[in-house]
């Protein structure tokens, strides 16, 4: 579903983030990208969304070539990729519900689906109860729901997420994993960059691991070994 082929990515300026990667990534995978700060890591998801472009090299993602993807394009690219983020960036003057909807109608949809997508997928990630709440008034853990609702709420093919524990305590951390784990088992693919160690080494999926710009492991069932 994805491939990197020989992808480099040199930023203005001269740093080099992405060294000569190659990767590929199987549809209903779930990724652990780990390694050090300033690894690559968020650079790579950049490039899989068309956020950067590479340098050098090509990615295909669904069957498209992500680098000579037009403009107009690009959209229905970024509509097939869920993405959470460690900062939330909800829109803090809408509701939880409507920043769910908003998603959706950015995508053009009728108002008739918007109301029924979205509370489902508020009471799949466990939030129906605060539809009408706006996400100053929730809890890091239920601010981070609302962002993987966000996120699927398109049935995206993949899934992102770039660093989603970093604000949230270990129980919510894991409560988050739990949900990230469900959406898997429906088929979503996942990338998820991340730190928690410990996470990694419980979950027993695909680890990545990215150093200098370089893929330096890629193990099925993988563990978080590098001291950070
Ligand atoms: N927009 C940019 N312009 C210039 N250099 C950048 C830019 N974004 C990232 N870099 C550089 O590219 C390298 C890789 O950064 P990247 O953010 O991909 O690392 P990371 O592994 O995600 O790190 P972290 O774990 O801290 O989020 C770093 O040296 C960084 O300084």
């Amino acid at each position: 579903m994805i491939q990197l082929q020989n992808v480099t990515k040199v930023y203005p300026g001269g740093n080099k983030a992405l060294s000569d990667v190659t990767l590929r990534i199987n549809k209903g995978e779930f990724v652990f990208l780990v390694g050090p700060s300033g690894a690559g890591k968020s650079t790579l998801t950049k490039l899989l969304y068309r956020e950067e472009l590479p340098s050098r090299g090509q990615i295909i993602f669904n069957g498209k070539n992500v680098v000579r993807m037009r403009q107009k394009d690009i959209p229905y690219l970024r509509r097939k990729i869920g993405m959470v983020f460690q900062d939330f960036r909800l829109l803090s003057q809408k509701t939880v519900a409507e920043n769910v909807a908003f998603a959706l109608e950015v995508t053009g949809a009728s108002n008739r689906e918007i109301k029924k997508t979205v509370p489902a997928v508020l009471s799949m990630v466990g939030l129906a109860e605060k539809a009408g709440v706006f996400p100053g008034h929730l809890s890091g853990g239920e601010q981070q729901r609302v962002c993987v609702a966000r996120a699927i709420v398109n049935n995206p093919i993949l899934i992102i997420a770039d660093e989603p524990t970093g604000n949230l305590d270990p129980e919510t951390s894991w409560e988050l994993m739990k949900l990230f784990k469900e959406i898997n088992r429906r088929g979503t693919t996942i990338i998820m960059a991340t730190h928690a160690w410990d996470i990694v080494n419980a979950m027993k999926k695909r680890v990545v691991e990215l150093t200098g710009g370089k893929i330096v492991r890629d193990e099925e069932e993988g563990a978080y070994r590098y001291e950070d």
